[in-house]
């Protein structure tokens, strides 16, 4: 029989427990509040036995709760729990691994995404499903597995959105059952070698998210692309296999650097117009050396000295770091010229606002990237622009910059080149293919000149010397992909056309830049002249449809 007395006994009971957690008191109030009621009302009451089934019920709930700390306690004891965050590259190692070792097949949640190349570790992906989409596993609720006898526990957090407006990166927790620290390196160092082996045909390029920056690793858009053949880079000759060597060099020869006392890091600059190559040799680089590419681009301007500063510091160690549009960095010689002059743009408010170049990322912040800690890991560094001449000499001294190597446009070799890369005898055996009768004729090509060494020759005649990026002589030959004949019979009028759409393009240009210096004119004559910064950009624009003409001697692919 209780009482109101059997309270003090339930409340002696609280102090001894009120280790177990947070839980624990307020369970135990519940308890002793019940037990109180009980002392009041069970006297002959026909509510006892519901009640004593109450109590029932919160002993059971409270074994449970003491089983799951106990439970929490072992687990924390008994495991170790290691965590990966996406953006990492060990974060890809071990979305790998779990996709391979099915251990999403009890898993009941799954991001579906179109098939793109940014994931490729889905479901789908592994070949066990059909359809053009991929399927990632969430793993939100805990999944057990076994490896090498071991038990594992998963779980992933997704990406919470924060306050900024941002996401958090989301995480993968791994808890394995053991004491042994080297349990998890093995089983890390598993997941690192299956990634490196299912990779070996694809080469991945870790891209910043602007949006991520302020996170531990802003590298969170990985794309995986076909290994592009060292071959497929049409350059004057020995140009890429000398860089290839002084790359593998600079890998081999980690003890040399440190027993001179030489920071481990080697800088290369690829200059020149727009669609020469330079990114697809970096790419085809990183293929023939097994590297991964951590790349990001100064041209739209949302990268600052912080996040450049993260981003590389997450770059790892034999990872290529690539910096496209270096230039950006560095305000161009109009853009410094109209801060001289104290040009001025309008602020929304319609106030004139001095121009100034308007830079996130600055000179010094730059070279602390490339000087700072982390950078003599192994590092290969690489930039790209197509305005060497805006670089600070700072940047580009040796240790900074080790080796510069210009692209130009085509010569008459590259095109040459390029036709037979588009048109390979093995496609095209013997004579050609869109030669039936009537398309030769249409062509006015004779069965002699369709002979495929006299078509490229014929290509490569037609194509002036360092007037025409290769992207431009590819973009062209697109049009043509299995009709070799028309393509050489076109290529003239081509030529001509862009020709005459350059001039009418440079017309404009000249007219723009009139009415601009009368603006500018009027605005130092006290108007309050308009001038917009960036016009960088713009230019590059119309470079890459074939603007910018450098003179032939530019374009020999230098090696400096
Ligand atoms: N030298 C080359 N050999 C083979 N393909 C080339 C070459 N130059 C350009 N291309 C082709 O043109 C396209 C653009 O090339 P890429 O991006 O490497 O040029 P880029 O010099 O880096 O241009 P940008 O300065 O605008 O970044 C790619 O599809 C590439 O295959």
């Amino acid at each position: 029989m209780g009482s109101p007395k059997s309270l003090p006994e339930t409340a002696a009971f609280a102090p001894h427990t009120s280790g177990l957690g947070s839980w624990f008191p307020s369970s135990l109030m519940g308890i002793s509040s019940i037990f109180g009621a009980l002392g009041l009302l069970s006297v002959g009451s026909s509510l006892g036995s519901s009640l004593k089934l109450l109590i029932l019920g919160s002993l059971l709930e409270l074994g449970r709760r003491l089983a799951q700390w106990l439970f929490q306690r072992f687990r924390f004891q008994y495991s170790i729990t290691a965590q990966f965050t996406d953006g990492d590259p060990a974060y890809e190692w071990i979305v790998l691994f779990i996709t391979q070792e099915h251990v999403w097949k009890r898993s009941r949640e799954f991001a579906v995404t179109a098939k793109n190349s940014e994931r490729k570790w889905s479901v789908n992906t592994q070949q066990l499903l059909e359809g053009n989409a991929d399927y990632v596993p969430m793993y939100q609720i805990p999944q057990l597995f076994k490896w090498r006898g071991y038990w594992i526990d998963i779980k992933r957090t997704t990406n919470a959105p924060l306050a900024n407006g941002s996401q958090a990166p989301a995480n993968i927790y791994i808890t394995i059952y053991t004491l042994d620290m080297k349990v998890l390196s093995a089983f890390v160092e598993e997941a690192r070698e299956r990634y490196v082996e299912v990779n070996r045909p694809h080469l991945v390029v870790h891209l910043m998210d602007p949006h991520r920056m302020r996170h531990r690793s802003p590298w969170v858009n990985v794309k995986h692309k076909l290994r592009r053949p060292l071959s497929s880079i049409i350059l004057p000759a020995g140009v890429l296999d000398s860089l290839v060597q002084d790359a593998q060099e600079f890998l081999q020869s980690e003890d040399w650097y440190t027993s001179a006392g030489i920071p481990h890091r080697r800088g290369y600059l690829l200059h020149g117009p727009p669609g020469t190559g330079k990114t697809s040799t970096i790419y085809a680089l990183a293929g023939v050396l097994n590297l991964e590419i951590f790349s990001l681009s100064l041209a739209s301007n949302v990268v600052d000295d912080i996040t450049l500063q993260q981003a590389a510091s997450t770059v790892p160690k034999h990872g290529i770091f690539l910096i496209e549009d270096i230039d950006c960095a560095f305000p161009s010689r109009e853009e410094q010229e109209e801060h001289a002059l104290g040009a001025s743009v309008p602020d929304p408010s319609g106030t004139q606002q001095r121009v100034g170049p308007p830079r996130l990322v600055t000179l010094s912040g730059l070279l602390n990237v490339i000087d700072g800690v982390g950078s003599e890991e192994g590092r290969l560094f690489f930039a790209t622009t197509n305005y060497i001449d805006r670089l600070d000499p700072a940047f580009l001294r040796p240790g900074r910059v080790d080796r510069k190597i210009e692209y130009g446009l085509a010569t008459s070799n590259q095109a040459r080149a390029l036709f037979v890369r588009f048109f390979p005898e093995e496609r095209f055996p013997g004579v050609l293919s869109a030669s039936d009768d009537e398309d030769a004729t249409k062509a006015k090509a004779t069965p002699e000149q369709r002979s495929l060494a006299s078509l490229a020759e014929q290509f490569a005649q037609a194509i002036p010397d360092g007037e025409f990026s290769t992207a431009d002589l590819q973009g062209y030959l697109l049009g043509f992909k299995t009709q070799p004949v028309e393509a050489v019979a076109g290529v003239k009028a081509w030529v001509e056309r862009e020709r005459e759409e350059r001039r009418a393009r440079e017309v404009r240009e000249e007219e723009r830049r009139v009415k601009r210096e009368r603006g500018q004119g009027q605005g130092q004559g006290g108007s309050g002249g308009t001038r917009v910064p960036g016009r960088k950009h713009e230019r590059k624009a119309e470079a890459e449809v074939g603007g910018a003409v450098p003179s032939v001697s530019e374009s020999a692919g230098k090696v400096e």
